[in-house]
């Protein structure tokens, strides 16, 4: 039995459990102006950061924005065909993997190959082998990925800040402690080597309360070396076209985008740092006889009553529809009310409209709606329509569940262990949304450079005799074979050493224990990807887009060593050692 089967089994047995002791009852959730939000954020989910909106260097966000568009635009982001617990399924949300050339980045049993992003420094970087000076895409996704590395950059300075403050204040107040004990202990404490991180807590612009003091001169709290994001995995979903998002089970939370995760294949501890975006078009100015009027495109209100600046500074804040009503109705006069809602709000069902069993969900909605004082209807109706990321704990139903809501530009940080320590998910809006979520993803063993020398060196061993075109293998060594047989290649050879009784090897017993591990996982491989090739939603996808079934070969095909239904070889080895 696998160990992965194994780990997935008891990963199941404890979900059971914890459902079973939950019963039909739902954790509680807290969100912004629900009492206690803060609190347990600093003791429950202390490694998550929010940056509003407005924290990125000049025109990024809109740079971004557009990159994002782009992609989009272009094709580039689709549902990725994973596997969730043995089930195929397609991702809810559509996706791209945009970062360093050659690196990959593995999810639920899927690898996807990055669009190279391209920076100042290296133009060269991305261009396609072979075509000279021809860059490898054109101009709008050459611009596109430059800005997500440009967001990358900012990200990978700004984590690396961020997590050097906390851990200069955490320092600080390991060392205060210790003072303190000392003191108590009637000891004297050392006031000498104090330095003081003002300046350096200044410029992150974060935490006014922090960098006050002076502290202990103390290495960065980040051992590792600088923070280096090498991919980013871009989000979309534009909920409109999405009519059976699962709701939240655990907590009543609402629709869900991406359901309950850790982020998998990260080097250890590594940041996620992710940016949302509306992907509305922005809206336009127009200008219509000689009065001041403005056609949000996107939501068609038309508003003709404040300056031509004051509007243009409105609209520059407007990303989302919901934004565009509470103008709306702010507006003191002037208005045609007459204008027509997006076709795509008549239709839509309001969030837990028609859902079952999520009473508890609607009822927190009321309550959260009740009991804020002065809070409208339009912004009880804003809590509903806004994107949020989810949090909580691990394996844990006791500690209350964290629901921030995100709106567009603003930008969230996952440090230190969270990411291993937590969960989270992404609960729809209403309107359409992208992502990018930049990550150190550990590709030792998945850069493409990597796995061409792995075919390299499993062909190392492999000597064809120039004369006579006869293949022998090099080596018998069993470390040899294993590494051989770990990478899969010329199996025929080394099956032929193990059968041959005239052999003389000493080892030919532990040779053949080798070779039918090596075949039994091979043939598993083979037959999961199959049925994978194979499956409904995979059929369903246009050729260009769905899982190749190959390698594949029939019995006829004589230039293949071994048969791809290595069943009846396996039966071979066994027997081999049964003897
Ligand atoms: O879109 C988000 O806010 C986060 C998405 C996410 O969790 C992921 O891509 O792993
Ligand atoms: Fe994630």
């Amino acid at each position: 039995m696998k160990r992965s089967d194994d780990s997935e089994r008891e990963k199941r047995r404890k979900r059971r459990r914890l459902l079973q002791e939950l019963g039909e009852q739902k954790i509680p959730f807290l969100s912004p102006s629900d009492p206690g939000f803060q609190q347990l954020w600093d003791t429950s989910y202390s490694g998550l950061m929010l940056r509003r909106s407005g924290s990125l260097p000049p025109g990024l966000d809109e740079r971004v924005q557009s990159a994002l568009r782009t992609l989009r635009d272009r094709g580039c982001l689709l549902r990725d065909l994973v596997r969730v617990r043995e089930r195929d399924v397609f991702t809810t949300v559509s996706r791209a993997l945009v970062g360093q050339a050659g690196c990959t980045y593995r999810y639920l049993d899927t690898r996807l190959f990055t669009i190279p992003w391209h920076c100042e420094e290296d133009e060269g970087l991305g261009r396609e082998e072979g075509h000279g000076d021809k860059p490898c895409c054109d101009a709008g996704l050459r611009a596109a990925c430059k800005a997500l590395w440009e967001l990358n950059q900012f990200f990978c300075l700004d984590v690396q800040q961020h997590q050097n403050t906390r851990g200069s204040k955490r320092k600080r107040s390991e060392a205060e402690e210790e003072e303190e004990s000392k003191e108590k202990a009637g000891s004297e404490g050392c006031s000498e080597d104090r330095t003081c991180e003002a300046g350096e807590e200044k410029k992150t612009g974060e935490d006014s309360d922090s960098g006050q003091g002076c502290s202990r001169s103390s290495p960065p709290a980040t051992k590792s070396g600088p923070i280096q994001f090498n991919i980013t995995l871009i989000n979309y979903m534009d909920p409109a076209c999405m009519s059976q998002l699962k709701e939240e089970p655990y907590y009543g939370m609402g629709k869900m985008a991406v359901g309950w995760h850790h982020d998998e294949n990260l080097v250890p501890l590594s940041p996620v740092a992710v940016t949302v975006t509306a992907a509305r078009e922005k809206p336009r100015l127009k200008v219509r006889g000689g009065k001041d009027q403005c056609v949000t495109e996107s939501c068609g209100f038309r508003c003709c009553t404040f300056s031509r600046e004051a509007l243009q500074r409105q609209l520059d804040r407007i990303a989302t529809r919901r934004m565009c009503r509470r103008f709306f109705q702010r507006a003191p006069l002037g208005l045609d009310r007459s204008a027509a809602k997006p076709p795509e709000e008549k239709e839509r069902p309001t969030p837990n409209e028609g859902e079952k069993g999520d009473d508890e969900g609607a009822n927190r909605e009321e309550k959260e709606e009740a009991g804020d004082e002065g809070t409208s209807k339009e912004e009880g109706e804003k809590k509903k329509e806004c994107w949020r990321v989810g949090l909580k704990v691990a394996w844990d139903i006791h500690t209350p569940g964290l629901a921030l809501p995100l709106q567009s530009g603003d930008c969230y940080y996952m440090t230190d262990d969270l990411n291993r320590t937590h969960q989270h998910c992404v609960l729809a809006g209403e309107t359409a949304r992208f992502s990018s979520t930049h990550r150190v993803a550990q590709c030792v063993t998945g850069t493409v450079e990597y796995i061409q020398k792995r075919c390299s060196d499993a062909l190392e061993n492999l000597h064809t005799d120039p004369e006579t075109g006869a293949k022998s293998l090099r080596s018998l060594l069993l470390s040899n074979l294993q590494h051989t047989e770990d990478i899969h290649n010329e199996t025929q050879l080394l099956l032929a050493v193990v059968e041959d009784e005239s052999n003389v090897q000493e080892n030919r017993q532990e040779m053949a224990e080798t070779l039918l591990n090596a075949l039994s996982d091979r043939q598993q491989h083979r037959q999961t990807w199959r049925d994978r090739c194979q499956s409904s939603l995979a059929q369903s996808l246009p050729p260009e887009e769905a899982p190749v079934d190959r390698p594949y070969w029939t019995g006829d095909d004589l230039d293949m060593p071994l048969p791809f239904d290595l069943s009846e070889i396996i039966s071979r080895v066994e027997s081999l050692l049964w003897r």
